[in-house]
């Protein structure tokens, strides 16, 4: 799968274990930053380059890392056809794919460790969205939110 990934300082050393555990496992990783975890950064900078890249079909799905998980999280929400959600259990981390097409996962450094995070993203990359109609219907419900405030403008 092709998989973008970015973090701002906070999220830097987490990011990269990450990184690295995507490629050995197969994935086509695209590390977005930050390079440079001893600079500190801002975190809208790597969601728009996350989303930007998601909403382009770029990639097929993203991962964001900062401190907690929430600010990456609000910013790439902006993003047109980005579902980011910040996911710190196993179960909304593939249940959010199944049910609800997530395809940005976001996650805090400060709050969870190396083990929890390599479980959450392997249910993340290894969940697919759901045949079920209720689920398409409800995304079709979301959708029409988003083209509601996108109507007309450029992405
Ligand atoms: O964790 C965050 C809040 O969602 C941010 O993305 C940043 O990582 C955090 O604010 C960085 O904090 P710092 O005090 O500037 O290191």
């Amino acid at each position: 799968m092709k998989i973008a990934i970015a973090g701002d300082h906070a999220g830097f050393e987490l990011k990269e274990v990450l990184a690295k555990a995507l490629t050995a496992a197969g994935h086509d990783v695209q590390n977005l930053g930050t390079h440079d975890g001893s600079q500190p950064s801002d975190y809208p900078d790597f969601a728009l380059s996350v989303g930007e890249a998601v909403s382009r079909g770029d990639v097929t799905r993203g991962i964001l890392v900062c401190g907690s998980g929430v600010g990456v999280s609000v910013a790439a929400n902006k993003i047109p056809g980005v579902r980011a959600a910040l996911c710190h259990d196993t179960y909304s981390a593939h249940q959010g794919v199944e049910h609800d097409d997530m395809n940005v996962l976001c996650l805090g450094a400060r709050i969870i460790g190396e083990s929890l995070a390599k479980e959450l993203v392997a249910a993340f990359v290894g969940a697919s969205f759901s045949t079920e109609e209720r689920h398409a219907r409800r995304l079709g419900k979301v959708r029409s939110i988003e083209e509601r405030y996108t109507a007309g403008r450029d992405r």
